[in-house]
């Protein structure tokens, strides 16, 4: 549904260069939730940007439902017709939710459908099922001042569905929320891309969104994209940086002459008694160092550190046993098996300063001005 291919962003101001985007291939499948994680600065904001064309990559390309969008007309810094209507297939969130204060949540909401040149009774109609969805059909008629954070982005999310688009993106749309409404406005998101099949791109740097409710995810540092793929995939992937992040083990490692081993449970392995047919099969001492169970992209996932006796050559075949059961083994490193894996994304997300803020809501005139131009 969205590929970018080899994308590379440049910025120059004041002389100095600043490489955003470095190369970056992403494919996301239709009907996925997809996050996109790293440090403040990787290259988030400007690979979102860049897959509705609201920023012009330097080179590559970005296709969305089978369009190529590069490849379409535009000067550099104002979007062609077919631009502006291809960019009614893709809908938008912001952080700050960038809604007008002057207008009511219908007439937010009504916004993008004027722009599509809809007649007032088709356009009220559309907006109360659109706040319908989205659980506020009766706040219809109060002002954003109104409203919680978490009720402004669901009328964000409405706005944003307006055009009925097949893709959402989503501008760390949770970051200025607090734990339990993030938890309902990602749910809201899950349901809409269950119930009405939309594709939805995430960025964010907080791994609990992406733990939460995305299919796959992928990690971006300096601009590139380190590792992506789903989330199945990546927990079964010994020495993946995303699933120790996903799901931390933690058990001090002992020294000695003992075998120190993480296994990750997941899929038909679940349920298996590994750990007494590794004890009874092989006849050595197992000790669990430490365990959990959790939930992972909406599937139960479990891991465990534990202690072998004897050295890892001695235990070979104990661990080709666990990978012949379809466990994914891991010999920790001891350096960073005390704790976990330094957090590529434990970063607190940089408050908006008021140029951004600018940008933030260019972007939902962008966003929402898109269609009236294209309509013409
Ligand atoms: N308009 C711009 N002009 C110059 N440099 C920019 C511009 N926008 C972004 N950058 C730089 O590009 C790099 C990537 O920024 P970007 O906002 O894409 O990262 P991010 O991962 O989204 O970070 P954050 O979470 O802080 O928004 C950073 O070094 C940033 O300073």
């Amino acid at each position: 549904m969205i590929t970018t291919t080899d994308l590379t962003k440049v910025y120059r101001s004041r002389g100095r260069e600043v490489t955003a985007l470095d190369g970056v291939s992403l494919q996301v499948e239709a009907g996925e939730m997809y996050g996109v994680i790293g440090r403040s600065g990787a290259g988030k904001s400007t690979l979102i940007r860049c897959v509705n064309l609201l920023e012009r990559p330097d080179s590559g390309t970005v296709t969305v439902d089978g369009r190529e969008l590069t490849a379409l007309p535009g000067p550099r810094h104002r979007a062609g017709r077919s631009l502006r209507r291809a960019r009614t297939g893709i809908g938008m969130i912001f952080q700050h939710f960038n809604l007008l204060s002057s207008r009511t949540v219908r007439g937010n909401v009504e916004l993008p459908l004027e722009i599509l040149g809809l007649t007032r009774r088709e356009r009220e109609r559309k907006a109360l099922d659109l706040l319908d969805l989205v659980g506020l059909a009766d706040h219809a008629r109060a002002y954003p001042a109104q409203l919680s954070g978490g009720q402004k982005q669901r009328v964000g999310i409405a706005r944003a569905l307006a055009g009925d688009p097949k893709v959402l993106l989503s501008d760390e749309a949770t970051s200025a929320l607090d734990p339990e409404t993030t938890r309902s406005v990602l749910q809201l998101l899950r349901d809409l891309n269950r119930q009405l099949g939309l594709t939805v791109l995430l960025i964010t740097h907080e791994m609990d969104v992406v733990k939460a409710v995305c299919d796959s995810a992928a990690l971006m540092e300096h601009g590139r994209v380190v590792e992506a793929g789903p989330l199945n995939e990546l927990l079964a992937t010994p020495g993946s940086r995303l699933a120790h992040e996903l799901f931390p083990v933690s058990g001090a490692v002992a020294d000695g002459d003992r075998t120190v081993v993480d296994i990750t449970f997941h899929g038909d392995s679940a349920g298996q008694p590994v750990i007494s047919h590794l004890a009874r099969t092989h006849e050595i001492d197992v000790s669990i160092l430490g365990a959990a169970m959790d939930t992972v992209g909406g599937r139960q996932v479990g891991r465990m550190r534990i202690e072998l006796s004897g050295s890892p050559e001695r235990n070979a075949p104990a661990l080709a046993t666990l990978r012949e059961r379809g466990l994914t083994v891991e010999l920790p490193d001891p350096v960073t098996a005390a704790g976990t894996v330094p957090a590529p994304a434990e970063v607190p997300a940089a408050e908006l300063t008021d140029e951004s803020a600018a940008a933030a809501a260019d972007e939902t005139a962008t966003a929402t001005a898109a269609p009236q131009e294209g309509a013409r």
